[in-house]
């Protein structure tokens, strides 16, 4: 009886979340590096299902950036980045799209509905929602870097992607959009899940990653910061405490809450039900950036 009381009461804790985010799309971006890891990926999984069956609406966004490096090597092609972001030329786009569509994203729909979910794939290969367009970096001297074929969301098919929440449908989407002419472009994903959240006016932006959360040391997880405000992330991004991947995770971030996205969360996604923690708890995990 004690059992039963105790499971009543942590559902009885849970109502007020579960009112709260009722209806409120909530993009949760899954990493290449957390998808490298079987386990973490259908906890998380099994957490969007959750999330959805008591009336969030999650849109997932995916990444693959080390199976595509993977993919590449296997083809004898060397991948090079340029301030993050993979110069793609033709060759290195048909395997990027193909990894990314093809393999993980129809791999990550299979497991929703496995989980008892109902998902869908929105790609080249169904239904394209991305509409992108070149993306060009400057240089240290301003001048223009060539990246290929990379690219920025800069719209969405908003009611395509409203309808298939509605419907009780899981959105799985991969970072390739679509130019004016039709063309694929490669999108660094964290700035696709980003993109997508302020389009569709989101509640919240997860990243899911390999490591807790942002660290002020990067070799000691005890320096978690579980707060940031935009001034400290720009701060950390230019001091170099902030580095690497993070860098492109942070600044969409900045850009997500910038235009009216609430809370950004960057969490484990390792660590058991990490997604539940973060939405359904007082308490929270990994590091949350609020304007
Ligand atoms: N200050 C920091 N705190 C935590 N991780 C950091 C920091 N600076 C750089 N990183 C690196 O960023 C990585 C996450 O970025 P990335 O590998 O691109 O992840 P994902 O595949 O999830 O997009 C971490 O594994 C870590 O090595
Ligand atoms: C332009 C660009 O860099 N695109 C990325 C897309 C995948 C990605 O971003 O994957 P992660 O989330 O695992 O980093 C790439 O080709 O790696």
């Amino acid at each position: 009886m004690n059992d039963a009381l105790s499971k009543v009461n942590v559902l009885v804790e849970a109502l007020e979340w579960i009112r709260r985010f009722r209806d409120r799309y909530v993009v949760i971006k899954l990493g290449g590096s957390a998808l490298d890891d079987p386990d973490s990926v259908t906890r998380c999984l099994a957490d969007v299902v959750f999330m959805e069956a008591v009336g969030m609406r999650p849109i997932v966004v995916h990444g693959g950036g080390k199976a595509i490096s993977r993919a590449m090597a296997e083809s004898g092609i060397e991948p090079r980045f340029v301030q993050g972001r993979r110069y793609t030329d033709p060759q290195t786009l048909k395997i990027a799209t193909r990894v990314l569509t093809e393999d993980l994203c129809e791999s990550l729909v299979d497991e929703l509905c496995t989980l008892g979910g109902r998902a869908i794939g929105l790609h080249l290969g169904t239904q394209n929602v991305l509409l992108g367009r070149r993306l060009t970096l400057p240089d240290e001297k301003g001048n223009p870097i060539d990246l290929g074929r990379v690219g920025a969301v800069h719209d969405i098919r908003k009611d395509i992607l409203q309808a298939v929440c509605r419907g009780g449908v899981i959105p799985v989407l991969p970072s390739i959009a679509l130019d004016d002419q039709g063309e694929a472009l490669n999108v660094n994903a964290d700035t696709a899940a980003a993109a997508i959240a302020k389009l569709m006016g989101a509640e919240k932006l997860v990243f899911l990653s390999d490591v807790p959360g942002i660290f002020l040391d990067k070799n000691d997880p005890t320096t978690l910061v579980p707060h940031l405000t935009v001034q400290r992330c720009r701060e950390l991004i230019a001091d170099g405490t902030i580095a690497a991947g993070m860098v492109p995770k942070v600044e969409a971030a900045l850009e997500a809450l910038d235009v009216g996205v609430e809370k950004i969360h960057i969490i484990d996604a390792r660590i058991p039900h990490s997604l539940l923690l973060e939405i359904y708890s007082d308490k929270g995990v990994g590091t949350e950036i609020v304007a």
